[in-house]
């Protein structure tokens, strides 16, 4: 488990463009590495904007995205092709633009999908996935990816994980539905933090005064539980990229020293 780190940008729309350029340069230094690169995409405002920023970076062909592996923190259980899915509104804001290799871009099951409107189905399928391409390496059932963006909601959640839910207390699934989760749409499938931890590098992404409280509270030692975020942390890295407005209560511990 890796302590946090903090970035700050002026405002959301730099944050989402630095984020971007970040994550070009973490994919082509896994590619480098090992010949291929996994990345979780987060829905929410803040991650659909790293896409459209990165579908717009001058080096995003730097990327060879034949050779990249996506999946989803967690996902809208809605019909596919749904504007409010995650999948759909990542499909528009970057995959495709780009040449990625349709069997890589790993999409959790729609409500219409082959289990019908059965959420559990649709989570169990998706771990039965993680499973099958987690490496001896990775140490578990889980994949441990390059990174897992995930975005960061007002009371602290992340993915679709909230505050005192079944699924923050959930210790055997790697994937679990949510139901009447409160957030809309109600019905959703999400990795757990357990599995968000087995990435290399976590990102929790976001922007906002309304954030502020949730952000502070996460880096001043709050549980998971109560705190999701506060439990999404990486292997080797964990990033918190914020806006000035979201970063507004940060403890001074982890706001650089005054030059
Ligand atoms: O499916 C979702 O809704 C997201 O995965 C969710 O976890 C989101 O990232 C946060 O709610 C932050 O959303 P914003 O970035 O829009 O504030």
């Amino acid at each position: 488990m890796s302590n946090p780190q903090v970035v700050v940008h002026r405002d959301g729309d730099l944050l989402a463009a630095a984020a971007a350029a970040r994550l070009v340069t973490r994919m082509v230094d896994a590619q480098a590495a090992r010949g291929y690169a996994s990345v979780v995409l987060t829905g929410g405002r803040t991650g659909t904007a790293v896409l459209e920023h990165l579908n717009r970076n001058a080096a995003r062909d730097a990327v060879d995205w034949s050779k990249v592996d996506l999946y989803w923190g967690d996902e809208r259980f809605l019909p596919s092709g749904h504007a409010e899915r995650n999948e759909t509104q990542a499909r528009a804001a970057l995959l495709d633009h780009v040449p990625v290799d349709p069997s890589r871009v790993h999409v959790m099951e729609p409500s219409d999908g082959k289990f019908g409107d059965d959420p559990e189905a649709a989570a169990e399928a998706y771990a039965a996935l993680l499973a099958s391409v987690a490496r001896p390496e990775d140490h578990g059932d889980v994949p441990a990816f390059d990174v897992c963006m995930l975005g960061v909601g007002e009371e602290g959640h992340v993915a679709s994980v909230f505050p005192d839910s079944p699924a923050v207390h959930e210790e055997e699934r790697t994937v679990v539905a949510v139901r009447n989760c409160p957030k809309p749409p109600p019905t959703r499938v999400s990795l757990t933090l357990a599995s968000v931890r087995s990435a290399q590098e976590v990102w929790l992404m976001t922007t906002g005064e309304a954030k502020a409280a949730a952000v502070a509270m996460a880096l001043d030692g709050a549980g998971e539980v109560r705190l999701p975020a506060a439990g999404a942390t990486g292997r080797r890295r964990t990033l918190w990229l914020l806006d000035t407005a979201a970063a507004s209560a940060v403890p001074a511990l982890f706001t650089p020293p005054l030059s």
